[in-house]
């Protein structure tokens, strides 16, 4: 194992309670200090030149949010540094606290070559939820995957930790063949071990009447559907065509409706597909509605290979909401090109307020070839906690246990190398 895969132990974290993590709230925004590497000195700050224009823009400052930091500047300084007055030049690093750093002589302030504008983070997250649902997806997409099979007890075991870290939803496995997925073969075990964890609901996987009956039977409360968007990717993960697999999720809704077990709704490969490349907005639009109207409560738009980015997802999500309201929507991207948190973020702006993640990355599809981990909790959890949006999840309690199962695993999911491979089996080129 090299050293980038080594997982890093919670006491080698710097300490989370420093973090500040009310910075975009509308009542506590304020600049950050200098970015050090990038030679920017305050990152909502917008850089420029040494002309004239700057001092104008310094007038247009809101002096009034800017004394309050000059008030906080004063006192901490003075703790961090004792009086001493950093005079630190563009790109230039510090050697001592790196706190001190943000705390620049006065000068340095009135002759600013940024203009600070104080609503940029409120134009830009106005319409951002207050409150989002996570719907982790750790203990099911997580581990499907895992060629080893985990322990029963083990996936016991991180189902009790995730719900002491406060999630309000996770999924617990799948009640799918266990020719396909014989990771999840232990899905009556698992579900009857974690069915009376009480603080959060456990839906399970399960993909025709079969699996329903099974999953009912072992105490599941609540299920998911799971239909694709691309042909070739529904034959070969339910082995049946789209409008099959629909017509058996309407069979299993109709006698889900009869128990009053909520279902959820999935559509896979809402970008691009394995095998077909980039899927359509209207096809997904088409696949989520059908969901939908068969009493879903939630359709969840899965980005099974990771390859949405910005441009894509955005289209996407346009199309899907105009036949389903943004309300009922949830995103799930997997993260094999990085543009996981953009993505999600890019989605709470559109108004989306359910994001599914997977604790510590891990995750991929059995036969989606080359989908990478699905987004990882933690990161989820600490970009909401940054823009002050609530979560309910205690940070520190979910990275334990995310080490607790990449030390069972020797961390082979979130590995670089994983991700590398993803890459290069994930067609991007197509999408
Ligand atoms: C859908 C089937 C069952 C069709 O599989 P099939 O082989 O076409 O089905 P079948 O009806 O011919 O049955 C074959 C055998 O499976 C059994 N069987 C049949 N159904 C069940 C069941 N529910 N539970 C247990 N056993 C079952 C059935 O009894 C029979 O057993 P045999 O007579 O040969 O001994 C199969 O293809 C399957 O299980 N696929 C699941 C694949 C899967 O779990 N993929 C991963 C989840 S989807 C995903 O990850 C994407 C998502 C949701 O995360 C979103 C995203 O990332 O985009």
């Amino acid at each position: 194992m090299s050293s980038l895969e080594e997982p890093i132990s919670l006491d080698r974290l710097p300490s989370l309670s420093n973090i500040d993590h009310h910075r975009f709230s509308s009542s506590a925004c304020r600049p950050r200090g200098e970015d050090l590497g990038m030679g920017h000195r305050w990152i909502e700050g917008r850089s420029c030149s040494t002309s004239n224009s700057c001092e104008e823009d310094f007038e247009e400052y809101n002096r009034e949010n800017f004394m309050w930091w000059k008030q906080r500047r004063g006192t901490s300084r003075r703790g961090i540094s004792n009086g001493r007055t950093l005079s630190l030049g563009r790109n230039q690093v510090p050697n001592g606290n790196i706190s001190d750093s943000l705390y620049l002589p006065d000068d340095q302030y009135n002759s600013c070559n940024y203009k600070y504008t104080m609503d940029m983070p409120n134009k830009l997250l106005r319409d951002i939820p207050k409150y989002v649902k996570i719907v982790e997806v750790g203990p099911r997409d997580g581990l499907q995957n895992e060629k080893n099979i985990v322990p029963t007890s083990i996936k016991v075991e991180l189902i009790r930790k995730l719900v002491s870290s406060g999630l309000a939803v996770i999924e617990a496995t799948s009640f799918v063949s266990p020719k396909w997925v014989p990771q999840l073969s232990d899905a009556k075990e698992v579900m009857e071990a974690v069915k009376n964890l009480e603080g959060t609901r456990l839906p399970v996987l399960t993909p025709n009447l079969k699996g329903f009956e099974a999953a009912i039977a072992a105490g599941a409360k609540e299920i998911a559907v799971f239909a694709s968007a691309s042909e070739s990717f529904s034959k070969s993960n339910i082995n049946c065509s789209i409008e099959e697999s629909l017509t058996r999720y309407r069979a299993v809704t109709h006698a889900a409706q009869k128990l009053s077990i909520p279902v959820r709704g999935y559509v896979s490969c809402v970008i691009g597909c394995p095998v077909e490349g980039a899927v359509p907005p209207s096809k997904v639009a088409y696949v989520a509605k059908e969901l939908y109207d068969m009493g879903c409560f939630e359709i969840s738009l899965g980005d099974t290979i990771g390859v949405g980015t910005l441009g894509t997802v955005l289209p996407m999500l346009e199309a899907v909401m105009v036949v389903v309201p943004v309300e009922k929507l949830a995103v799930h991207f997997h993260d094999t090109y990085g543009q996981s948190l953009p993505n999600i973020l890019v989605s709470l702006q559109m108004g989306i307020s359910t994001v599914d993640s997977s604790v510590s990355g891990l995750g991929g599809c059995p036969y989606a070839k080359g989908a990478s981990g699905n987004v990882a909790t933690e990161d989820v959890v600490y970009m909401l906690n940054g823009l002050g949006i609530k979560t309910n999840v205690d940070l520190g309690k979910l990275l334990l246990a995310g080490e607790f199962i990449n030390k069972h695993l020797g961390r082979q999911s979130g590995s670089k190398t994983a991700i590398a491979f993803s890459r290069k089996t994930a067609d991007a080129s197509k999408i």
